[in-house]
């Protein structure tokens, strides 16, 4: 377990190489539950060591984007898709590209946090390695646990108590202990769907301030309602937006700067103003 009895951890081999932060890239996306087309045609470069938000109204289609870059909605039985999905330049729906490469490559953090209520803060920390069938040696898994706990910015409230269930964490605590997860696999892009809208803004803030020091080792895609979030941590923004029962599109792109400052379009303006959605 990892306590403060370890010796020097820089002075043992890493688990897992850390991998760069890789450009994901979306062309011409469509996306279909059965007959209803939500998406059109959307295409969006998420660069490397950026943080990208996802904003637009309810129901524009942000969600099954997100899901759609590391292939998780393939797993809704109605659910199609067309176009292509290019982590640094490789598609992850090529055939003979396996499904758990690129969920692996890609991580997901959920709006509500979804720890392994039973498990221990340590084993759910390390649950995508037996997921993922990576093998690691106690003192392995000791740094990996203290790096991902760090990183996620858990490690000083929790160090002491890496035997306790994760359910035993406020909820803030746990969105955090769901971020060192994803970590601990060696994600290139980190995917987040409204990560702090069950979270009050004490928590909200420290998981913006995470996602801050996050940027410069995985690329960032959330989706967020929140305006002045989008603001505060994105570098660059996307409008989505579906008007009157048509497929999801994007209305704009751009450094989230100009998206809230000089919209080119009158729609982004409405909606980064809050006068509509
Ligand atoms: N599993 C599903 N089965 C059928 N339709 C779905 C499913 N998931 C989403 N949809 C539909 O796809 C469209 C886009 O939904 P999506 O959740 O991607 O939008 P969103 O912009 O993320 O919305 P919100 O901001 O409310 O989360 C909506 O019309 C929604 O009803």
């Amino acid at each position: 377990m990892a306590t403060s009895a370890y010796t020097t951890p820089a002075a043992r081999p890493r688990v897992l190489r850390t991998p760069a932060p890789a450009t994901l890239e979306a062309e011409d996306v469509s996306a279909w539950f059965a007959a209803h087309k939500v998406l059109d045609r959307v295409s969006l470069t998420m660069p490397a060591r950026q943080v990208t938000a996802l904003i637009g109204p309810s129901g524009c289609g942000k969600s099954t984007f997100l899901r759609i870059l590391n292939r998780m909605h393939e797993l809704i039985g109605s659910a199609a898709l067309a176009g292509r999905v290019l982590l640094d330049g490789e598609d992850i729906y090529d055939r003979g590209r396996r499904i758990t490469h690129a969920r692996r490559s890609i991580g997901m953090v959920f709006q509500k946090p979804n720890p392994f209520p039973a498990m221990s803060l340590y084993d759910n920390v390390l649950a995508g390695l037996k997921l993922n069938a990576i093998k690691a040696t106690r003192a392995g898994k000791d740094d990996l646990v203290e790096e991902c706990l760090t990183k996620a910015g858990l490690w000083k409230e929790v160090k002491d108590r890496l035997r306790q269930p994760g359910g035993a964490l406020s909820g803030g605590q746990q969105q955090r202990l769901c971020i060192a997860r994803s970590l601990a696999v060696r994600p290139r892009v980190l995917l987040m769907d409204e990560p702090c809208s069950a979270l009050d803004p004490t928590s909200t803030r420290r998981i913006e301030e995470t996602i801050d020091e996050l940027k410069d080792e995985v690329t960032i895609v959330i989706v967020t309602h929140n305006m002045q979030q989008a603001a505060r941590v994105s570098d660059t923004c996307a409008f989505f937006l579906a008007s009157h029962g048509t497929p999801g599109v994007i209305v704009e792109h751009g450094p989230t700067d100009m998206m809230f400052n000089a919209p080119e379009d009158p729609r982004t303006s409405d909606y980064v103003n809050g006068r509509f959605g």
